[in-house]
């Protein structure tokens, strides 16, 4: 277990995972539910959407506009990833352990490492 249970983003997991549709999940009286009920391409929709404002955000920002749009779009990014790890039966947790896996590893190590060529075994001719 990576997170502690007060932490916020647990809390919201919980709360997230309640509405989904086996857990009886109401589409009319939620909107996690409505997203969860119409299928990942009403949330995976939602999630190019908030990614797209995230950027805008920050590029407003950049010219002098309130940094604080950033949280609240990135909070809201952060929200319809969450929607997406519960409807594929995953939560924060999996997220932050992945983060915790990667801790102490250069991004930089970590970026060559994947554009690494792959290793061809070298076949030695054994004939006479
Ligand atoms: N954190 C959030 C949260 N962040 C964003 N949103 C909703 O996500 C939507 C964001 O979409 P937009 O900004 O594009 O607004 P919109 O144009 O109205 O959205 P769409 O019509 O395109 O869906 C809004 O409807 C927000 O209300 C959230 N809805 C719910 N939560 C949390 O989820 C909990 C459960 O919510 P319900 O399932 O609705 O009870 C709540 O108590 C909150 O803690």
């Amino acid at each position: 277990m990576t997170s502690s249970p007060t932490d916020p983003l647990l809390a919201l997991m919980r709360v997230i995972e309640s509405r989904l549709p086996d857990r009886g999940g109401d589409p009319q009286s939620s909107y996690v539910a409505r997203l969860l009920h119409r299928g990942p391409d009403a949330f995976l929709k939602k999630i190019g959407e908030e990614a797209a404002e995230v950027v805008m955000a920050a590029k407003d920002a950049e010219h002098g506009a309130d940094r604080n749009r950033i949280v609240c779009e990135v909070a809201d990014l952060w929200f319809h990833c969450m929607v997406a790890l519960a409807h594929f039966g995953l939560s924060t947790d999996d997220v932050l352990a992945e983060l915790e896996r990667r801790a102490g590893t250069s991004g930089l190590e970590e970026k060559a490492r994947r554009s690494a060529p792959p290793i061809v075994p070298t076949i030695t001719d054994s004939t006479p």
